[in-house]
């Protein structure tokens, strides 16, 4: 699969593990950066991710900050992402089952490595439910 890739600088070596863990796997990583360490502004790595997922171009994001919620904020106010803040595996896989999201974010601050890893592999091998929770997906949008 295609997965964009995105971070700020308090998620740039979570990231790096994980773009060496999707490769390892397979996958075409779009990395987005930051790749520095340096104080960004996150949304300005969000909104390339977030583009890529709604136009079709990557099949799923990772965003990566401190908390996860700055990201994920701005991810979702592009049209048809479904970006949901993931600390545990579960939670990652009822994103993917009852939601239907197409970007994860990711804590850094608040999850271990292994850990980040583990809960976007889970994303990105957990297919959508349907049935019921795609009645309610197609509610989520609002013109
Ligand atoms: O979600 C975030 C912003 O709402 C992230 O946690 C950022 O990584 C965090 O705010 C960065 O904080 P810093 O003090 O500038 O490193």
């Amino acid at each position: 699969m295609k997965i964009a890739i995105g971070n700020d600088h308090a998620g740039t070596d979570y990231k790096m593990s994980v773009v060496e863990f999707l490769e390892e796997q397979g996958h075409e990583v779009q990395n987005v950066g930051t790749d520095l360490s340096d104080s960004v502004d996150y949304p300005d790595f969000v909104h390339p991710v977030a583009e890529a997922v709604s136009s079709g171009q990557a099949d799923f994001g990772v965003l990566i900050c401190g908390s996860g919620n700055g990201v994920s904020m701005t991810a979702n106010k592009h049209q048809k992402i479904r970006a949901a803040l993931c600390w545990t595996a579960e939670i990652a896989q009822l994103a993917r089952e009852h939601n239907d999201a197409n970007i994860i974010s990711i804590p850094a601050r608040f999850t271990s490595q292994p850990q980040a890893i583990n809960i976007v592999n889970t994303f990105l091998n957990t297919p959508f439910e349907g049935g019921r929770h795609q009645r309610r997906v197609d509610k989520i949008a609002c013109q």
